[in-house]
């Protein structure tokens, strides 16, 4: 039995199940402070006998294994889990290989063992909600480096006619300030589940998101890029996005993935909204193998 943590900053997602992704139980918890948070997740998997345990979580988390800090939430925004250990807050209770990684790189390798990208050694997953992140397989492996890659917060280049100074603490005007559910809020006043019969809005969030995935076409040469998060919800983005990434691409990328299947290379994610915690379960799998 293998066991499977999606820490989002919203909520925590815990699942029990097995190394060929299938989930035996699940339980959603709201994040609070890390005591309340934590106490949940740890009463939630005492039952069971875990041999594993992945954890895909927001960050900015630390991920090298040599660091002194390997396993801590660093410089969250979130105060309460700031300099949190959660790799060791596991392994105190459960003394078992726990496989930790981002949210989205969860996310991108249980669509690659279960979902859109099965059988490619490379893909995306981005997701679209309170943050933009994106999880990145590449050459069969998870990307790192340095950090870890924050895709959600590269640089775009401004509709002519948008004014709108963007929502990014750190940057305005960075992808993750314009395109977020966040900024889609604040730009229209209104959340982005009330504002679905307005083409305007997601015509320019189409324009924003489609320059980053043609940012990381260029850069990653993805075989699939796969997009959910709550703002994918809205079904009609992901048409649009498509048409712009083609435009982007001015047709110079000669693939007939890009040019004529389209619709099967920037898709849903297959595992729905279980993407996150089957991927966290995939990690629990690697770690244990
Ligand atoms: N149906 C919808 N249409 C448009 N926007 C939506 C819809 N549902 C949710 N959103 C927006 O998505 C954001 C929430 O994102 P999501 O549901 O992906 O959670 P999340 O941010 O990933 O949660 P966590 O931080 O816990 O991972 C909010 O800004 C919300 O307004
Ligand atoms: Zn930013």
């Amino acid at each position: 039995m293998l066991g499977a943590i999606e820490a989002g900053g919203t909520k925590f997602v815990c699942a029990v199940g097995d190394e060929h992704g299938n989930i035996h139980e699940r339980a959603v918890f709201p994040t609070t402070t890390p005591e309340e948070t934590m106490a949940h997740v740890i009463d939630f998997f005492r039952p069971h006998r875990i041999e594993a345990i992945g954890i895909g979580s927001f960050g900015p988390i630390d991920l090298r294994p040599d660091s002194p800090t390997y396993g801590y939430i660093t410089s969250t925004p979130k105060q309460a889990w700031a300099n949190f250990d959660f790799v060791g807050a596991m392994k105190r209770h459960f003394p078992v290989p726990i496989g930790f990684d981002t949210d989205v790189n969860a996310a991108a390798l249980g669509e690659q063992r279960w979902g859109a990208a099965r059988g490619l050694d490379s893909c995306l997953y981005m997701t679209v909600g309170t943050g933009i992140g994106v999880g990145a397989i590449v050459e069969g492996r998870l990307l790192h480096g340095l950090l870890h890659p924050e895709m959600g917060h590269i640089l775009v280049r401004r509709h002519p006619d948008d004014t709108f100074a963007g929502v990014c603490p750190y940057h305005g005007d960075c992808l993750e300030g314009m395109a977020s559910g966040p900024a889609i809020e604040r730009r229209w006043g209104k959340k982005g589940a009330e504002l679905a019969d307005r083409h305007e809005v997601w015509e320019l969030e189409a324009f924003y998101l489609a320059q980053a995935i043609t940012n990381y076409i260029l850069v990653l040469s993805p075989k699939k890029v796969i997009t959910g998060g709550g703002v994918m919800k809205q079904t009609h983005v992901l048409p649009l996005v498509r048409r712009h990434v083609q435009k982007w691409l001015g047709g110079y990328i000669r693939h007939e993935a890009i040019l004529e299947k389209i619709d099967e290379y920037i898709v849903p994610p297959a595992l729905g909204d279980n993407a996150g915690v089957a991927g966290a379960l995939a990690l629990a799998a690697v770690a244990n193998e």
